[in-house]
């Protein structure tokens, strides 16, 4: 069994993470929803673009929260936001999925996803994202410290000090490799498996703007935030 032990600084760090990440939960709970009424394509883009937008928010209070973060360039804060901001929703939408439901309930979140008006071409790449981060069973400080490797990815576009972004960056990959030995000792490569997430995580955000510019309704309405945010409208 493999010793892990953590500083004083990573053990601090880990609480203010998990804190964030917990207090950051998606308002109303979308899976809910879902599993309670079918809803028409224009009903599951209007619901789509109200929880990314309240997302959004709950990204910038999260990020708020990780040590270091405000002291980074205020332009390079932004920058950072704006590049993260799709991938961190997909990987909240992955989680959502793969939380743990009663039987039968996760085939139905599912249909209703399939059938929510994305055009055929997405879903699968989406939801083999979605599998493959159901198949690692992160625990929650994975999962909040995989979004904040997320966050703070260096080679953002407008990055303008990006060493300072990979100091940062770092500090959480070190706690999320112990972490990683910690849950799963029994796999030494998880902590590589985890990071080769975040690639086809940034591959299929290649797709969102597409995804929601495809999506089989009449009017495709976003609000100012999302359009700020997102390459839409
Ligand atoms: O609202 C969603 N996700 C929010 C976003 C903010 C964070 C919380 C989760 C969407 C909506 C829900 C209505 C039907 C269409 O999908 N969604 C997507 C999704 C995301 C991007 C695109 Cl372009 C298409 C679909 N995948 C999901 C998987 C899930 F398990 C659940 Cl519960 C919802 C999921």
């Amino acid at each position: 069994k493999k010793k892990v032990s953590f500083t004083k600084e990573q053990q601090a760090l880990m609480k203010v993470i998990i804190d964030a990440y917990n207090k950051h939960q998606i308002p109303q709970d979308v899976a809910k929803k879902l599993l309670q009424d079918k809803y028409s394509t224009e009903e599951n883009f209007l619901l789509l673009t109200e929880m990314a937008t309240s997302q959004v928010q709950v990204l910038v209070e999260f990020t708020k929260n990780i040590p270091g973060f405000l002291s980074l360039d205020r332009e390079d804060q932004i920058a950072l936001l704006k590049g993260s901001a799709v991938e961190a929703m997909f990987l909240r939408s992955a989680q959502a999925l793969n939380k743990k439901m009663p039987i039968g309930h996760t085939e139905v979140l599912e249909e209703r996803i399939r059938k929510s008006g994305i055009s055929e071409e997405f879903i699968k790449p989406m939801f083999n994202f979605y599998k493959s981060i159901g198949e690692l069973h992160m625990v929650l400080e994975e999962q909040a410290l995989l979004t904040t490797i997320t966050i703070l990815t260096p080679d953002r576009p407008y990055v303008k000090d990006q060493p300072a972004v990979e100091r940062l960056q770092e500090t959480a990959l070190d706690l999320l490799r112990k972490m990683c030995v910690l849950h799963h000792p029994q796999e030494p490569q998880y902590f590589a498996r985890l990071l080769g997430r975040l690639t086809e995580l940034r591959t299929l955000s290649h797709y969102h703007a597409e995804m929601l510019a495809s999506w089989r309704v009449n009017d495709h309405k976003f609000t100012p935030l999302l359009c700020e945010i997102w390459d839409v409208q």
